[in-house]
């Protein structure tokens, strides 16, 4: 295909998109248009959002079969006006459905008037319906989570469409099957392990493509004169020494021999308008965008510092569990998002993980949850929260579609509706506020900004913040400040700058520190005390690639040369 058909078929499946989401907001529990805008997804090779309708799909195909679930009148009802017709997305599947006893009943003779039969006898076929239906959401959950690289799940999602096929076959989920595990040997014998392997060992992490999606109105020009007024406005009292301002930036990637050829980009960065004196203070932020991945752990739920004695924190006289450091983090809690999951059952989500990389991934879903919690107290739109709105989400162009954005089904579709069904909210009338594509832009926003602290007990990342303040400052491994975060993230002018040099002689290393009025913060995302290798490593997650700063670059130098 042609570049120019290839745009114009884009454009049409972007236009199919937009119609069925006008549709779905007009007809929310419409499992037949989920699964037709799944297709559309899916054809624009956005195999996440495909899992995501897939998946809303088939809950409300649960809600039909139940009736004593929430959804399930307006599930059965919207399912109703297709009764007498075979939708297309569900013509493949149609005969794969076993028919149970209730099919063929005959119709209950007591049943008192006509209409009540008919009433009866429609419920029966939506319920039929929805069987069929769920077959056709198991087949694009598993094609389309492989496709992500989750192939745990993928996995997961056949073997459920298979049970509920039985004793017929699918082809197309014994295929994906297939297809699952012989992507799971190949990468086996990449790692040089044997080839077999149990399925609950599958790998289900994957990565989705990370951009700011075609249809994202919620996105600001964040270099236009009127954001940066607004930011200056907010820098003005946290940092009134300096300012935001446009600035070109190296794009970084993961190969430092492409490095030098990936060109510039227009991103924002903070600048001093004054001298600022070594030591001197330069930032002071308090954010409550926080996380704690400790059910027992006793950090403030609001700020994320460590709590004072009993006597003095503050519980949440409802929810006597939330406790705050003080009275100042308590109010601000009601004002900003706690009585969105107040007495809501929502804290034991993502507690104590397993492992290390679990305990990361569980801030940023932490991190997420606070985030809607934000949004739906202040009866805003996700991406409209102060917090987020003005972070950029390293995200790289759509006509690219690098997958940079960690993925799994739990972390990104199942666990925020989970988060979002405790909260009381209704998660498929409000698609537009809490879609999947919502979800990953504010883990793409978070990924790159999130700081971090680790417990003294285990090492284990525990305590997650994001100051969306703090965040414009770029970085460089010889940083001009240096920062803390302990309830409020400070920034300072070092004392001292880092040793250039690359020679042992500590005196002629030595710098003095101060920031001088037009010279930008040099922040560092990374302990500036490792070697270069390290160094880049540890800050390419929140860098987007490979470090090019100067002291990389002589250090990177020098190491080759030795
Ligand atoms: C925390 S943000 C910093 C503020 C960001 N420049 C902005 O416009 O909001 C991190 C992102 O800034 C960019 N960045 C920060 N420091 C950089 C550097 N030394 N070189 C190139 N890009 C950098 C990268 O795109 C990174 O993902």
């Amino acid at each position: 295909m042609g570049e120019s058909d290839n745009a114009s078929r884009v454009a049409e499946l972007l236009e199919q998109r937009q119609q069925l989401t006008d549709a779905l907001a007009d007809s929310p529990y419409d499992i037949i248009l989920y699964l037709r805008r799944a297709v559309v997804y899916a054809d624009l090779d956005y195999p996440d959002l495909a899992s995501g309708d897939a998946y809303r799909a088939l809950l409300l195909t649960d809600e039909i079969s139940d009736e004593s679930f929430e959804y399930h009148e307006q599930a059965y009802e919207a399912m109703s006006m297709y009764v007498g017709t075979v939708p297309g997305i569900l013509v493949e599947v149609e005969d794969l459905v076993p028919a149970t006893a209730s099919d063929n009943d005959d119709k209950d003779e007591t049943a008192p008037d006509a209409s009540d039969e008919d009433v009866a006898g429609d419920l029966q076929e939506c319920q039929r319906m929805a069987r069929v239906a769920a077959i056709r959401c198991y087949q694009i959950l598993g094609a389309s989570l492989l496709l992500c690289g989750c192939l745990r799940s993928a996995y997961d999602f056949c073997q459920r469409g298979l049970a509920a096929t039985a004793p017929a076959q699918d082809k197309e989920l014994l295929q994906t099957k297939e297809n699952v595990d012989a992507e799971a040997r190949r990468r086996l014998r990449e790692l040089g392990r044997g080839e077999d392997y149990s399925p609950t060992e599958l790998p289900n992490r994957g990565s989705v493509r990370r951009e700011v999606y075609p249809w994202n109105t919620y996105e600001p020009n964040r270099s236009s004169p009127e954001s940066l007024a607004y930011l200056n406005e907010l820098l003005a009292t946290a940092a009134p020494k300096c300012e935001v301002r446009a600035t070109e930036l190296p794009v970084l990637v993961e190969d430092v021999a492409a490095a030098t050829t990936g060109g510039t980009c227009i991103q924002l960065g903070v600048f001093a308008k004054e001298d600022i004196a070594a030591g001197e203070p330069v930032l002071r932020e308090y954010s409550l965008l926080t996380a704690n991945n400790r059910l027992k752990e006793s950090a403030c739920d609001a700020c994320g510092m460590q709590l004072p004695s009993i006597d003095k924190a503050v519980n949440c006289p409802d929810c006597y569990d939330t406790v705050f450091c003080d009275d100042f983090c308590f109010e601000q809690a009601q004002e900003r998002y706690h009585p969105a999951v107040c007495e809501k059952d929502v804290d034991t989500i993502a507690k104590d993980p397993e492992n290390a990389r679990d305990a990361d991934d569980a801030l940023y879903v932490l991190l997420l949850a606070r985030l809607l919690a934000m949004a739906a107290h202040q009866e805003a739109h996700p991406l409209e929260v102060d917090e987020v709105k003005f972070i950029w989400g390293d995200f790289i162009t759509t006509e690219n579609r690098v997958a940079a954005l960690p993925f799994s089904f739990e972390a990104n579709i199942a666990t925020p509706l989970h988060i979002l069904e405790k909260m009381d909210l209704d998660v498929f009338a409000e698609l537009d506020v809490y879609d999947v594509w919502v979800c990953n832009t504010l883990y793409a926003k978070f990924r790159g900004t999130a700081s971090a602290r680790k417990s003294r007990r285990d090492g284990r990342p525990d305590v997650a913040a994001v100051h969306p303040l703090w965040c414009l400052a770029n970085h460089d491994c010889d940083p001009n400040v240096s920062w803390e975060w302990g309830g409020r993230m400070v920034l300072w002018a070092k004392e001292e700058r880092a040793n250039l040099t690359l020679t042992q002689d500590k005196d002629a290393a030595k710098r003095p520190g101060g920031i001088k009025a037009d010279q930008e913060i040099l922040n560092h995302y990374c302990d500036i005390n490792l070697p270069v290798q390290q160094r880049r490593e540890w800050a390419s997650g929140s860098l987007g690639g490979w470090c090019m700063c100067q002291r990389c670059q002589n250090e990177a130098a020098a190491a080759v040369e030795a």
